[in-house]
């Protein structure tokens, strides 16, 4: 296994650069010699003076993490509004953990502009790697130069490297290092980024003492476990609470209501920590219906599909092609996490989802207005639902009466379940 925190080597010349621009990614690499043309990121940029990048080297994952969102928040507010601001990486394609996170800023036209010394400043305090991009007098051929800011000077070390076409990836660079940053594939994974957290955010001491000392026993239960997944508003809690009355079962959630008051504090914070966060309580929430399963059915309003699915989708950009391929590990159900007998995937048509929640008055506005990105969104959160293995899960049409879902979902129970 890659180790967690090893440093990326870097080698520019081995390495391809992403930059998100409008939901879509731009991919370019470096060489000796121009190409005939630009890439098309460079090439979109005639207006431009210069480009920059700024990309994070921390061994300490808990900080690189933290620091990537504290920078956002520092350039959104710092930059002169004309300069435009775009998420970045740079990784070896197919290498696990080589990517590096980071900006890529297109300087405005006027000058003088403050964003050299802006970036050059939040480099030199944070080790940050700055590079610009110059274009030469017909603006054809780019080149990078690597800013060595040692010694608190600043020094062009000008490796003069030309900037040229890549071939988008086989695999979206994110996939490279979605495992044990969004996805965790055992209990100890997730708990550890916790530990590691401590340090910078105390809370997380709260949450350690309410876990399980180890992955509760994974062993099949007596009674059935019964998963509800689906997107928000599908009708989770509607069937989740007639279920229990209807087969006398035990209704738990996850996270659980143990970790509840720390929830908003890491849907606050960045993906590895957020993930960790809800993976744990998966654990918590397995702990509880492993034991409830010895005398009574149980049935679960979100579990792990949940956790992997939405980090997952929210990884990656653009359409569902960019997800991992299907059979990837980042789908495959936990060893050491208790195996539901069943897990109920509600779908929804997306105008009836958005009727609903409108009609539970809380109207996602944001959500309306975003409405391109979104319906990708969705669309990667719906086929990494479906793409996750383990248990067996069942989409079901969740557009029925809610009476009419419950017998439907009932009789699917009692054939699968033998209940
Ligand atoms: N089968 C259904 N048909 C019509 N409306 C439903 C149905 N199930 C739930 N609703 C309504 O849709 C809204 C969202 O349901 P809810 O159970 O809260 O979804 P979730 O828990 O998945 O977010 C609620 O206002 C609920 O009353
Ligand atoms: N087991 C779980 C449950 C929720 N989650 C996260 O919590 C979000 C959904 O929470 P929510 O409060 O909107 O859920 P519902 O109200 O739809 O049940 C998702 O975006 C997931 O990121 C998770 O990761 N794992």
């Amino acid at each position: 296994m890659a180790a967690k925190h090893a440093l990326p080597v870097l080698r520019w010349s081995s390495r391809v650069f992403s930059v998100e621009l409008n939901g879509a990614p731009f991919y370019f690499a470096l060489a000796d010699r121009p190409e005939a043309e630009a890439p098309r990121l460079f090439g979109q940029l005639p207006r431009a003076r210069r480009c920059f990048s700024l990309l994070l080297r921390s061994a300490d994952r808990v900080h690189a993490a933290r620091l990537h969102a504290r920078l956002r928040d520092a350039l959104l507010r710092e930059l002169p509004p004309e300069c435009r601001l775009a998420p970045m990486c740079s990784f070896l394609p197919e290498v696990r953990d080589s990517v590096l996170r980071g900006f890529f800023l297109q300087d405005g036209p006027d000058s003088p502009s403050p964003t050299p010394r802006l970036l050059e400043a939040l480099a030199q305090q944070h080790a940050l790697l700055l590079c610009s991009y110059t274009p030469d007098r017909e603006n054809r051929h780019w080149t990078q130069h690597v800013w060595s800011l040692e010694g608190g000077t600043r020094v062009d070390v000008g490796t003069g490297l030309c900037v040229v076409c890549s071939e988008a990836p086989r695999c979206h660079p994110a996939a490279l290092s979605m495992i044990n940053s969004d996805v965790f594939r055992t209990f100890q994974d997730a708990r550890d980024v916790l530990t590691e957290c401590v340090a910078v955010l105390p809370e997380a001491s709260s949450v350690l003492e309410h876990l399980p000392s180890r992955a509760p026993s994974s062993a099949p239960p007596a009674f059935p476990v019964l998963v509800v997944e689906g997107l928000d508003a599908t009708g989770k809690t509607t069937l989740t609470e007639s279920l229990r009355d209807a087969l006398g079962a035990v209704l738990l959630r996850s996270p659980p209501q143990s970790l509840a008051p720390w929830r908003a504090l890491f849907d606050r914070e960045p993906p590895l920590l957020r993930r960790a966060f809800y993976a744990v309580g998966n654990y918590v929430t397995a702990e509880q219906a492993a034991q409830q399963a010895m005398k009574t059915p149980v049935v679960v309003d979100r579990f792990w599909h949940s956790t992997a699915a939405y980090a997952i989708a929210t990884a990656v950009s653009g359409p569902p092609s960019g997800l991992p391929d299907p059979g990837s590990e980042v789908y495959r159900w936990p060893a050491d996490l208790l195996r539901p007998s069943l897990v109920v995937l509600l779908t929804l048509d997306p105008e009836e989802r958005r009727r609903r929640l409108r009609d539970r008055g809380q109207g996602k506005t944001e959500e309306e207005r975003q409405l391109d990105h979104n319906q990708l969104f969705r669309l990667r959160v719906e086929e990494a639902y479906r793409r996750i293995s383990g248990p067996p899960c069942i989409a079901v049409d969740a557009s029925p009466s809610a009476d009419q879902l419950l017998q439907q979902v009932l009789l699917l129970v009692r054939s699968r379940c033998c209940l």
